[in-house]
């Protein structure tokens, strides 16, 4: 059953546009000039009860804009939306009550108080009734390791600690809809592993549907098996993870182990057809092009005494890379019209 239903969501941003010195300054007050930046552009796709989707886009590709229009926090320009059935921006309280935007730059919860506190504040702001409430925090406290935090000061945080607590804040509510905008960011390894097996379990055990931007491949290798790709604020692919690396990995790597490493350089380079060759202790690896995979694996096993031959496919990152290099026809962050 479909969770999330984006059709030809568009926003542009109205900028106003400063030049230098005093007489701009003045000319301003009469005549204020402003440009439209295109951040999302007629962006659709469909997400489904208990999905977890990567939302991937290099930095301005329009994701926390997209996010945020979903969370109900901005009003597209054109275009619409149904989350849980409700259309976000009119901030029903059915749906706030019902899902998280969980932003891994942006302190959500009280600097001054106590985290308990802010939380106690949700409480009251989501109307969650007491024993719910000490129910869900007595989890979410022994899921991810809180009790030595929950009395502190946000502010007296380390980041991985508040990153955790903001996390629990926003679940207290028991959202059905998680939009993670980089959770992970900034956390050394062992925190960003954690927060990903509680992203993991918490879709297990509820059914969320959650919506996960991070730059991190890793957290999107673990989570998500689907993608959705967007680019200078279009939807450049919505698939599965394996599906775009097939789709857009030019190369693979073909490793070789050799019974003995006799061949001489340009014995390997003609083999390999001169791409970039690595040779190890125990053999050589080569990138080539996909299409060019079976013609030279096939070269070195017939002429060279092979024990062990891989195919592999290049590492995410690389292949996302790729898909961001791909040219777009508009660019958005950019002026489309003056004013
Ligand atoms: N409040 C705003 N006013 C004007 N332009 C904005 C505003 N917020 C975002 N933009 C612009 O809209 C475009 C999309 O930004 P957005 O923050 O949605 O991208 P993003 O994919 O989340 O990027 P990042 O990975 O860097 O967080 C960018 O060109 C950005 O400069």
């Amino acid at each position: 059953m479909t969770a999330i239903t984006v059709d030809r969501l568009h926003k542009t941003y109205t900028v106003p546009e400063r030049e230098g010195g005093l007489r701009a300054a003045v000319g301003s007050l009469v005549r204020r000039r402003t440009r439209q930046v295109r951040a999302v552009a007629e962006v659709s796709f469909e997400i489904d009860h208990g999905e977890v989707v990567g939302f991937l886009g290099p930095n301005g590709a329009g994701k926390t804009t997209t996010l945020k229009m979903l969370a109900g926090l901005l009003h597209p320009t054109s275009g619409e939306a149904r989350v849980l059935g409700s259309t976000p921006w009119q901030r029903e309280r059915s749906y706030l009550s019902r899902m998280a935007l969980i932003m891994g730059q942006r302190n959500q919860l009280q600097w001054d108080i106590p985290v308990l506190d802010s939380y106690r504040l949700n409480q009251a702001v989501f109307r969650i009734p007491d024993a719910q409430f000490r129910s869900r925090l007595d989890e979410l406290t022994e899921l991810l390791e809180l009790q030595a935090l929950l009395r502190k000061p946000v502010r007296n945080l380390s980041l991985g600690e508040r990153m955790k607590c903001e996390i629990a804040g926003s679940l207290l509510h028991a959202p059905q809809v998680l939009f993670l905008d980089e959770p992970t960011i900034g956390l050394d390894v062992a925190m960003q592993r954690r927060i990903r097996s509680f992203v993991a379990d918490y879709n297990r055990r509820t059914g969320a549907c959650v919506m996960l931007t991070s730059h991190y491949m890793a957290d999107v290798e673990a989570l998500c098996r689907r993608v959705i790709v967007i680019h200078h604020g279009r939807l450049l692919f919505d698939g599965g993870l394996t599906d775009l690396v097939h789709r857009f990995a030019a190369e693979k790597t073909i490793t070789v182990e050799l019974e003995e490493s006799r061949a001489d350089d340009a014995d390997l380079a003609r083999l390999v057809g001169g791409h970039p060759l690595e040779r190890s202790a125990t053999g050589i690896s080569v990138r080539v092009p996909k299409a060019e995979t079976a013609r030279v694996a096939a070269r070195l096993l017939a002429e060279l005494p092979v024990v062990d031959l891989v195919v592999e496919e290049p590492p995410i990152e690389s292949v996302i890379e790729q898909v961001f290099d791909a040219p777009e026809e508009q660019p958005s962050g950019q002026e489309v019209t003056g004013g």
